[in-house]
């Protein structure tokens, strides 16, 4: 079935002058967390250049040999490296991509290559997610004032100097691919699926396009699939943001966490064939954190519980869909990843 578009764009959001304007920042980011659950951040502070160095950090680590990195293979602490082992329940077929997690706590130790693998990139990695820490505070305390929390609820709960913290620095490479080569039916570069962190902050390069989202829960079919969609353009410096499940549920479903993916490239007058760094922060609680919302809608759980829920829920879809698609297992290494 060929895809639907739309050519809606997504709200674009200035922070400047953020102290003053955080009244006026703050409306617009509830109308678009309301709505869309998509927006694009500008002005936010990172400059085009901070943006380069991390993925210039990410392109020195993806291009190291497999057998270096899978020295810090991923694993149930949701960090490390996975090539190609990522299967969507929308999908049923890994992700044409790989990607490697990087965390502040403890979920880290052991999982960063030695300075003589990679000089230099832990310090630069681990600066970089500070300052993006730091932009999604700003945005955090404006969730908080729009459900009516106290300023500093969200960002107490997401305190990166513990060593609970679960926030993730995702680095994305997906595979350069051969026009004349075309894929085979249902893969996709990453398949459908909505995060279920609090807030994603997404960068991508320009000209490497390919992110799509299905604005604002307008999907009927389970995990995206055949409805809607709406193509995201990389834009230099800006920061692409949507909402997780997690403050989805955190707001009593007031805020919509919303599907997207990115597509393989099968037309080469229109798409993007070669290869595709993005990096995705997930804004992740401290385990120990208590999660309720004002309304009380759901019941109240743990950082970690509802961390472990989503995997579990993400299993339980994924055998679902190989019991109907008779998966063969045995072709590929099944890796559950929290996003
Ligand atoms: O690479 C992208 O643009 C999207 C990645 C993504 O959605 C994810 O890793 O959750
Ligand atoms: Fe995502």
């Amino acid at each position: 079935m060929a895809t639907k578009y739309s050519d809606r764009s997504i709200p674009k959001i200035s922070l400047h002058d953020y102290e003053t304007r955080i009244d006026e920042i703050t409306r617009e980011l509830v109308a678009a967390a309301e709505t869309d659950g998509f927006f694009a951040l500008v002005n936010h502070g990172i400059s085009f250049e901070e943006i380069e160095e991390q993925f210039e950090a990410a392109a020195r680590f993806f291009s190291l040999p497999d057998e270096v990195k899978a020295t810090v293979p991923f694993s149930h602490k949701n960090t490390g490296w996975e090539k190609g082992a990522q299967i969507r329940p929308s999908t049923g077929k890994p992700d044409q991509k790989e990607s490697y997690q990087m965390q502040f706590g403890e979920a880290m130790d052991g999982m960063w290559l030695s300075e003589e693998a990679l000089p230099g990139f832990k310090k630069q990695s681990l600066g970089f997610m500070m300052k993006v820490q730091k932009v999604s505070e700003k945005l955090m305390v404006c969730f908080a004032r729009g459900l009516g929390f106290p300023d500093d609820y969200f960002v107490k709960y997401h305190d990166v100097t513990k060593p609970t913290i679960q926030t993730v620095l995702r680095a994305l490479h997906y595979f350069p691919l051969d026009p004349t080569v075309p894929t085979p039916e249902g893969y996709f570069r990453a398949g459908a699926h909505a995060d279920w962190d609090l807030l994603t902050l997404l960068f991508q390069r320009p000209g490497q396009s390919g992110l799509e989202i299905c604005p604002g829960r307008e999907v009927f079919t389970a995990f995206g699939a055949g409805d809607t969609w709406t193509k995201v353009e990389p834009a230099a410096g800006e920061i692409v943001c949507n909402i997780g499940d997690l403050l989805m549920s955190w707001s009593d479903d007031r805020f919509k966490s919303t599907f997207h993916r990115v597509k393989t490239p099968t037309d080469p007058a229109v798409d993007y064939f070669g290869p595709r760094y993005s990096l995705a922060y997930f804004n992740q609680p401290n385990t120990d954190c208590i999660i309720q919302g004002p309304l009380k809608k759901y019941p109240v759980i743990q950082g970690w519980e509802f961390t472990a829920a989503a995997m579990k829920r993400n299993f339980a879809a994924l055998e679902a869909r190989k019991a109907s698609n008779k998966l063969e297992e045995s072709k590929v290494g099944l890796v559950a990843t929290a996003f």
